[in-house]
């Protein structure tokens, strides 16, 4: 089985393909495919590609729903990059809070002049700030990184505030219920001293699940005067053209993004970090190794875990001679065609899951025969089948 890295991929990560594996660098060979931020929607894929992994969260690089159309499974790591935003997000409110970026560029301004400590005393005050301790903070999102925002931010004696319409059993678990639960987003606009958004990028025409530049001109105006906005999620949750107003009139004090753009990279008020949220050793580590074992498990098992595009599915270790799985649509009749073309030839199906998400669904079968050529074909001849893997 061949694999192609579209972005550097931790050592540890791939270290855990078996001999089983090997690295190619032409995507038409690939099996499977690891990527990290790698834009992937232009990209066209053969009949050989049957995973790709995204060792990270934010998916929006991938079109997922070509890839289901083609019965390639996609993947994330959730949580595994979590705590590295996390602990730059706790970092972007202190910057946004005391003019630590400004102070430390002024400092290699004076490096050469005699006297530093001296001067570094008399100029100091122009960079003074503001402590975060006592302040609200707005989160939107408490998925994997938002409640560990949440929480730190509580346990630095923040008053902090959480938004999440769709937030998991897992995640409201983990929340400390110090954090204030706000129903609406604009409870979040008119509380909050510090906002920061940790949603993914969704385009959608209700308001509510939409998050495609929700923070824009009709946003701020809820906002406090002098609001501290964070964006450690992604570049389009924001409306750039409506932050830069409300920068020069002062009514967004400071503006912290992790992705950077032509137009934000320019603005006064903005701090830019060149998208460093995930990129620490644990992180980078923890999101290959997740991936790899995700993509192995598909690859020698037919299991799914953490798909994007397809339902998840355990069938556990394969203890028949054959196993063979299928992705295909979501529509009446497909298991009654499937268990036919087995029973025509004669093959007994010892154990059977079936799963669906949306549109789509996956089928494993195990079976007593070895030889499965004849009904591979068969069932991949079914209409509403989208591929079709021996497994076993
Ligand atoms: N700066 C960086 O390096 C990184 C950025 N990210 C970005 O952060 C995002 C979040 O990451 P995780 O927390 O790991 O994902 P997650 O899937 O664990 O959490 C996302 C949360 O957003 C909530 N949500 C979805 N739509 C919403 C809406 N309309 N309003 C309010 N909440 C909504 C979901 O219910 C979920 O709880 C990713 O999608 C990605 O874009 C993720 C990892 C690294
Ligand atoms: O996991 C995510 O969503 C990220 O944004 C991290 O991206 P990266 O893997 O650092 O290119």
């Amino acid at each position: 089985m061949k694999y192609k890295c579209l972005n550097p991929i931790a050592e540890v990560g791939l270290n855990i393909f078996t001999e089983q594996y090997e690295k190619t660098d032409d995507m038409n060979q690939a099996d499977i495919v690891l990527v990290r931020s790698a834009a992937m929607h232009e990209m066209e894929f053969t009949d050989n590609l049957k995973a790709i992994a995204r060792a990270g969260a934010g998916v929006n690089n991938i079109p997922l729903d070509k890839c289901a159309e083609q019965g390639i499974v996609v993947f994330n790591t959730p949580g595994a990059n979590a705590n590295g935003v996390k602990e730059l997000v706790i970092a972007g409110l202190v910057m946004a809070s005391r003019d630590i970026v400004g102070g430390v560029n002024w400092v290699q301004t004076i490096k050469d002049e005699t006297g530093v400590g001296k001067l570094v005393e008399k100029g100091k005050g122009q960079f003074a700030g503001k402590e975060i301790e006592g302040k609200k903070l707005g989160v939107i999102g408490l998925g994997a990184i938002g409640v560990l925002v949440a929480n730190a931010a509580n346990r630095l004696g923040m008053e902090v505030y959480g938004y999440d319409p769709f937030i998991s059993v897992d995640s409201a678990w983990n929340l400390s219920r110090d954090i204030i639960h706000v129903k609406s987003r604009d409870d979040i606009y008119k509380n909050c001293d510090y906002i920061t958004v940790h949603t993914p990028l969704v385009e959608h025409e209700d308001p509510n699940i939409n998050t495609k530049e929700m923070i824009n001109s009709d946003s701020i105006a809820k906002m406090k005067d002098g609001v501290i906005i964070l964006n450690f999620a992604r570049d389009l949750l924001v409306k750039d053209d409506d932050i830069a107003v409300a920068l020069k009139s002062g009514k967004v004090a400071k503006y912290v993004t992790d992705f950077p753009n032509d137009k934000t990279a320019n603005m006064e008020g903005v701090i830019a970090i060149p998208h460093l949220g995930a990129s620490t050793e644990e992180s980078e580590d923890n999101c290959a190794m997740m991936a790899v074992k995700q993509l192995r498990d598909y690859m020698e098992n037919g299991n799914i875990r953490n798909s994007v595009n397809y339902p998840n599915c355990d069938a556990g270790v394969c203890t028949t001679a054959g196993r063979i799985a299928i992705l295909h649509r979501n529509i009446p009749n497909m298991l009654s065609q499937f268990t036919g073309a087995f029973s025509a030839l004669d093959i007994n199906i010892s154990d059977m899951v079936n799963k669906s998400r949306g549109e789509y669904a996956y089928t494993v079968i195990d079976v007593e025969a070895s030889d499965n050529t004849e009904v591979v074909a068969k069932l991949t001849g079914i209409k509403g089948v989208l591929k079709v893997r021996v497994v076993k």
